[in-house]
């Protein structure tokens, strides 16, 4: 009798192909997981620091691997991402024949609509993408004006204040939906202007499919490219591995991937690897999840603080003494920027620079600066709260909303984290 786990036949006919590739498994196999998909599950004890999966490099979709007439349409600057997706969508067949076991284990484009916001519809937040502006009117106009409803990391919007302009400036794991919409709108203008008949939906699932399922990747006689995102393969057989902090150790050379137990394991156990030390909304955006414990989970307070710290002197200050932006808080409170910039609140600018560069505290008040920064806190707490109740109240009223109930679910939990997270964070903040 087959396990619950058991991930059906395309899996096993996919196993069987890599293994005839030169892949080489070590006490794991694919399996099924509630909530999950597929991912890695242990076949027997495992030791830590034993090999567990070995994917050599003629198995893995690189860059080498795509012919050079394929390659040589495309303007020279074309991003790795985009080569990638246009090959899994116009390549020949007699390339992409030898992939099509793995292929078929791939999710649909179904699963990714379910978790993604990018394609959302608008009424949750989504943006505008070819064939679907004009459902998206009707959609906007059937919300009956329901405010943005995804976190503003991921939409860079608030609906309890207006934003300020700020200076131009690099965030980190901010207006990620955005970027990630810029990415894609950049990618589907260069494919067109190869390719002009291609179909949106198989491309943007294809290119959402390298998103989600590809691995830092410089080839031996490569330059590490100035972009990361340049940096890419997709590696069959590994694409397998869901994420957590608790993860197996990932090494790879100019053979290819390999995959080690960091701990050890009984059989039946779910083996992760880490996609990186990403906060929630970030893995929410880029791959459609979001974890319910995470030690990397942050939101960033610069909208706040930009509203509060709005004389363009004070601004200045911190620009020039790059404390501007990036202001982060965690479960375990504000970080120093925060904290930075929460006194230039109330001390006056002499004793602020020579706080911020001599360690002066000539005007600091601790107690100030505490109050300071739970009010902003208290600001982002307030907006989770109008979000979630807009949210429940939506879920009841709005077609649209209620068709969707599963994406609306999924963003009332991770804004009932943001609102614990600032909690906790409020109460951290001591002097
Ligand atoms: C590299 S694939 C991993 C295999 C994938 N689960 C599948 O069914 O093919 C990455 C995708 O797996 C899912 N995923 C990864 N880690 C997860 C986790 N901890 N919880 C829920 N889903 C996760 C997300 O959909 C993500 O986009």
């Amino acid at each position: 009798m087959k396990p619950d786990w058991w991930p059906g036949e395309d899996h096993a006919t996919f196993t069987e192909w890599a293994l005839s590739q030169g892949v080489v498994t070590n006490g794991v196999t694919p399996a099924r997981f509630s909530g999950r998909g597929l991912g890695m599950i242990t076949t027997r004890n495992i030791t830590s620091g034993e090999t567990l999966l070995r994917v050599p490099v003629n198995v893995m979709l690189t860059a080498d691997h795509i012919p050079s007439s394929f390659i040589e349409k495309f303007p020279e600057d074309i991003g790795v991402q985009t080569l990638f997706a246009a090959f899994l969508t116009h390549g020949t067949t007699e390339y992409l024949a030898e992939y099509e076991p793995w292929r078929k284990c791939w999710p649909s484009r179904r699963d990714f609509e379910d978790g993604m916001p990018i394609l959302w519809p608008a009424a949750l937040g989504g943006p505008k993408w070819p064939g679907n502006g004009d459902d998206d009117d009707a959609q906007q106009d059937q919300a009956g004006g329901l405010p943005n409803s995804l976190p503003p990391c991921i939409s860079g919007l608030w609906n309890s204040f207006q934003k300020t302009p700020t200076k131009e400036y690099e965030t980190y794991h901010q207006n990620l939906l955005a970027q990630q919409v810029q990415r894609l709108r950049k990618a589907w203008t260069d494919v067109v202007s190869v390719f002009p008949d291609t179909d949106w939906n198989t491309f943007s699932y294809h290119w959402l499919i390298v998103n989600t399922r590809s691995f830092y990747w410089v080839g031996p006689d490569q330059d590490t490219p100035e972009d990361r995102n340049d940096a890419m393969a997709l590696v069959p057989f590994a694409d397998y591995f869901n994420h957590s902090d608790v993860a197996c150790d990932v090494e790879f050379d100019d053979d290819g991937y390999l995959f080690r137990a960091s701990k050890n394991y009984e059989p039946g156990e779910e083996v992760f690897m880490s996609y990186g030390s990403h906060p929630n909304d970030f893995l929410f955006a880029e791959y459609g999840f979001f974890l319910d414990e995470n030690g990397s989970d942050t939101v960033y307070l610069d909208d706040i603080i930009f509203r509060d710290i709005n004389r363009p002197q004070l601004r200045d200050e911190l620009w020039e003494n790059q404390y501007y932006g990036n202001y982060q808080v965690t479960l375990h409170g504000a970080c120093y920027r925060t904290e930075v910039a929460a006194c230039l609140k109330y001390m006056n600018e002499e004793d602020w620079r020579n706080h911020v560069l001599e360690g002066s505290s000539q005007g600091l008040d601790e107690n100030k600066s505490e109050a300071t920064i739970k009010d902003w806190i208290q600001n982002y707490a307030m907006e989770a709260e109008m979000a979630i109740a807009t949210l429940q109240a939506a879920m009841e009223t709005n077609t649209v909303v209620r068709e969707h109930r599963s994406k609306a679910e999924m963003l009332l939990r991770r804004w009932q984290q943001i609102k614990d997270l600032c909690g906790h964070a409020a109460q951290a903040v001591s002097v």
